[in-house]
């Protein structure tokens, strides 16, 4: 368990953290998502010990991460892959986390096994690829084997079978009963890898809700209807309007309608006798949701004019 309360960050005038109180579950994966600049890798550090928060309080399992004793044993984390000494190898880089904290040896072959890394736990870290890099840094994570881990963008860079190795290993550790809390900002991976969301923007809290709950929140999820009787459909359209559904009639024999589900449609249809070939939902994706969320919260938004919907900022959302 992960407790943020009125959790604070300034860097000089800009507020990075802003009060965020927030209770991160074992059991479950919470995805950590918001724009660029949001504040979730401050977040993540501030639960490390490594910012200090101007006010409020992060604790592990009700400890802040300063007090605990063996931190490795309580809480994993990868924050930055790069983080490794270049000139040592991953066995040894390992080791010398294990020997710090308490760990047997025997544990880093352990950890090397799971993230696939034994063939190559002599080679110098210096000369792995990024993929490899990120399986080091997961390796050290679950090293001490904690209740609690955070992973900070951990799909950057992998390739396919990589993303799934990583949505997998994190399935499996939360069935374990461990925290997992991972921040991301691939929408698709997310909706298939998290059970909870937990979106800021600002630095304050957006949004802290089951990952079907903000799907099934957007606007963008639909009921389609499609008819071969022209003018029941347009009865049922009236029926809708009058309860200020929003419908968009894409032809005499479909209809699009935001804001009431398929029972009700399937309902009024039925009341008014109207024969239907097509009942459907549309669900939204996920990154339709999350933009409808975010998108009065972006911290560098497009200028003017101009059409793209990214936020305007090098990095990719
Ligand atoms: N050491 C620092 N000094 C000054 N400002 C900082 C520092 N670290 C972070 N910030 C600022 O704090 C804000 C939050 O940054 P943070 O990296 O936590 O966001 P993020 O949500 O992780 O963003 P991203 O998705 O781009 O990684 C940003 O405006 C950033 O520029």
């Amino acid at each position: 368990m992960i407790t943020l309360t009125g959790l604070t960050k300034r860097f000089g005038a800009a507020t990075a953290v802003d009060n965020l109180t927030l209770e991160i579950a074992p059991g479950r994966v919470t995805g950590f998502l918001g724009p660029n600049g949001a504040g979730k890798s401050t977040t993540m550090r501030m639960v490390l010990g490594l910012d200090r928060p101007d006010a409020g309080t992060a604790l592990v399992d009700g400890e802040a991460y300063a007090s605990l004793r063996h931190p490795l044993r309580r809480v994993g984390a990868l924050l930055d892959a790069k983080a490794v000494h270049p000139g040592r190898t991953a066995r040894a880089h390992l080791l010398a986390m294990a020997r710090s904290n308490g760990i047997p040896a025997r544990r880093v072959d352990e950890v090397l096994a799971t993230v696939g890394l034994t063939g190559v736990a002599g080679k110098r870290a210096g000369t792995f690829s990024l993929g490899m890099g990120q399986r080091l840094g997961i390796a050290g994570a679950l090293l001490g084997d904690p209740g609690v881990l955070m992973f900070d963008e951990p799909v950057n860079g992998l390739d396919p079978d990589g993303v799934r190795w990583i949505r997998q290993l994190m399935r499996t550790l939360a069935a374990e009963g461990r925290t997992v809390f991972v921040s991301s900002h691939l929408m698709s991976e997310m909706q298939l890898t998290a059970d909870q969301l937990v979106v800021i923007g600002k630095g304050r809290l957006i949004v802290d809700a089951p990952v079907a709950e903000v799907i099934a929140g957007s606007s963008r999820g639909a009921v389609r209807v499609r008819s071969p009787q022209p003018v029941g459909l347009a009865a049922l359209r009236n029926r809708l309007v009058a309860l200020a559904v929003t419908v968009e009639t894409v032809d005499a024999e479909e209809l699009l309608i935001s804001g009431a589900d398929v029972a009700l449609v399937g309902d009024l249809a039925h009341e008014l006798g109207v024969r239907l070939h097509e009942l459907s939902a549309r669900e939204a994706s996920l990154e339709q949701a999350y933009l409808e969320l975010t998108s009065t919260s972006l911290e560098y938004t497009a200028p003017a004019g101009r059409q793209s919907p990214e936020p305007a900022r090098p990095e990719a959302m």
